[in-house]
């Protein structure tokens, strides 16, 4: 018995991260019979069963907002790992090796790409704008499309078809939450429709990729290079064979969790356990749960 199935009766509020697949499972949930609010340090709920929780009457919420700065630099800063092949220069130099033409011949400017999100909440919106000055083709697929002066202004397409996105875009950057609807969509089929060649970022969630798809792509060479933090399961086992693939640039959960993001956190999850306890509510879009109902994109 773990220390949390050991206190789980006794719980009122759990406060969890997001670094636990399936951490707050179906059973859990039915053992904490004290239990009334999850709160999420952080972006991300889906390693609580939500709809458990929601036939349960528990509230989940989490700090909405609190790192999607950190996690938007962090895709940029893939993205150009990618493109420019950064990994293997590095590993030269620690080798002791110097081969300019081994990196060069897959190395390419950013400039005048077409880089498309998969979500552009409010992670999705902040590369964008980030990624405006490099003078790219922006492309992004939501379910929700943003007001037009928003999208003038981060100078961005708003694409209703995922697919016909997919066969445009020489990067696809991963941005949505792991949903029933985004769980293992990026299969073998959805891989084969994207170009040749093609660079993936995911900090979203590991689980809307098909682990073994994505392998097989990458050893084919259809996905040029896999660049993200988040992993299915975590921590991820030594022989999970996204640590094995080639041309990947792949860390540990870490994109959200720089220093000022955890101040941040920290700071929201003391303000939101503040309002608990005096019978406030939190911002509306804090809650994933609430009354029963799951947040509109988790349905
Ligand atoms: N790696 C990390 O450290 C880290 C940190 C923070 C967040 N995240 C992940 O990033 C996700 C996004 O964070 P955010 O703050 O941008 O969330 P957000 O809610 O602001 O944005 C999510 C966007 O995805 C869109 N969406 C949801 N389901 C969709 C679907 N099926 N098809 C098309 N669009 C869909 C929504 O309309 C929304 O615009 C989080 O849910 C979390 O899983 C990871």
């Amino acid at each position: 018995m773990t220390e949390l199935e050991k206190h789980i009766p006794d719980l009122h509020v759990l406060i969890s991260t997001p670094f636990h697949p399936a951490y707050m499972t179906a059973e859990r949930i039915k053992k904490a019979k004290n239990l009334k609010l999850l709160l999420t340090a952080g972006i991300g709920s889906d390693h609580i069963d939500l709809h458990a929780a929601a036939a349960a009457g528990l509230t989940v919420a989490e700090v909405t907002g609190s790192n999607v700065v950190s996690v938007a630099e962090d895709e940029l800063m893939r993205i150009l790992i990618l493109m420019r092949n950064f990994v293997p220069g590095h590993q030269q130099v620690i080798n002791g090796e110097w081969n300019v033409a081994g990196i060069a011949y897959r190395a390419y400017d950013l400039e005048g790409k077409t880089i498309g999100t998969m979500g552009a909440g409010r992670i999705g919106r902040l590369l964008l704008q980030r990624l405006k000055p490099f003078g790219c083709n922006l492309l992004y697929h939501d379910r929700l499309q943003m007001e037009p002066e928003l999208e003038k202004e981060i100078g961005a397409k708003h694409m209703e078809n995922l697919n016909e996105m997919l066969t445009k875009c020489d990067v696809v950057v991963i941005n949505t939450p792991l949903t029933e609807k985004t769980r293992g969509m990026f299969n073998k089929e959805m891989i084969a429709k994207m170009k040749r060649g093609v660079l993936i970022v995911n900090n979203a969630r590991a689980a809307i990729m098909e682990r073994q798809a994505v392998v097989e792509a990458m050893e084919s060479g259809h996905i040029g290079g896999y660049s993200g933090d988040v992993w299915d399961p975590q921590p991820a086992h030594k022989d999970h064979p996204w640590r094995y693939m080639p041309n990947q640039a792949m860390t540990p959960h870490i994109s959200g969790t720089t220093i000022d993001a955890q101040i941040r956190y920290a700071a929201g999850t003391k303000d939101m356990l503040d309002k608990y306890f005096k019978g406030v509510d939190f911002p509306v879009e804090n809650y994933i749960v609430k009354d029963g109902e799951l947040a509109s994109q988790y349905k």
